[in-house]
């Protein structure tokens, strides 16, 4: 999946536009507070009934979620179901402009890039080699006058 971000704590990002596609019968997800849960298996399940959990299918169901009062239960029940967290860009954007026209945010979001944040060991290295670099010229620089 292009849009999919892997941070070093393992935990999976997904950008909204993402979410938004997983509303079949095949893939339901639903956010819960910028949670993302895979619901495909529990609808059918669910006390509450499918046909509820289909309505957010794809789209933030937090209220929906908390107006019912799920029981203690019925929150370490989701905890399982948990596949990852909404983008921190995403969940940016949507507070920001929910109207898609913040010109950042249009950018972000269409942005197909793979950004696997698992430092490889040449970015690693790169930092520290160009600081020595540039320490190196500015000390010659110096020591030469
Ligand atoms: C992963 C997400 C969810 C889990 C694990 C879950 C689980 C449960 C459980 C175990 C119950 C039985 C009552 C309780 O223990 O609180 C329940 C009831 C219910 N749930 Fe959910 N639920 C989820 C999401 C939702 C969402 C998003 C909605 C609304 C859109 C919803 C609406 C309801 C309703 C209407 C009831 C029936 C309450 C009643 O009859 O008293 N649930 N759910």
């Amino acid at each position: 999946m292009g849009e999919e971000k892997k941070s070093s704590e393992g935990v999976k990002y997904y950008r909204l536009a993402e979410i938004e596609k997983q509303n079949s019968f095949k893939s339901t997800w639903i956010i819960i507070h910028n949670k993302v849960y895979d619901v495909t298996k529990f609808l059918e399940e669910h006390p509450g009934g499918e046909e509820v959990l289909r309505e957010q299918a794809g789209g933030n169901a937090t209220e929906s979620f908390e107006d019912v009062g799920h029981s203690t239960d019925a929150r370490e029940m989701a905890s399982s179901m948990v596949i990852g967290e909404v983008h921190p860009v995403s969940v940016y954007c949507k507070q920001r402009c929910s109207h898609g026209t913040d010109s950042f945010c249009v950018l972000q979001e269409t942005l197909v890039t793979t950004v696997k944040e698992e430092p490889s060991w040449w970015s690693n290295m790169l930092v520290p080699a160009l600081v020595a670099v540039i320490v190196t010229v500015i000390y010659n620089m110096y020591s030469s006058e």
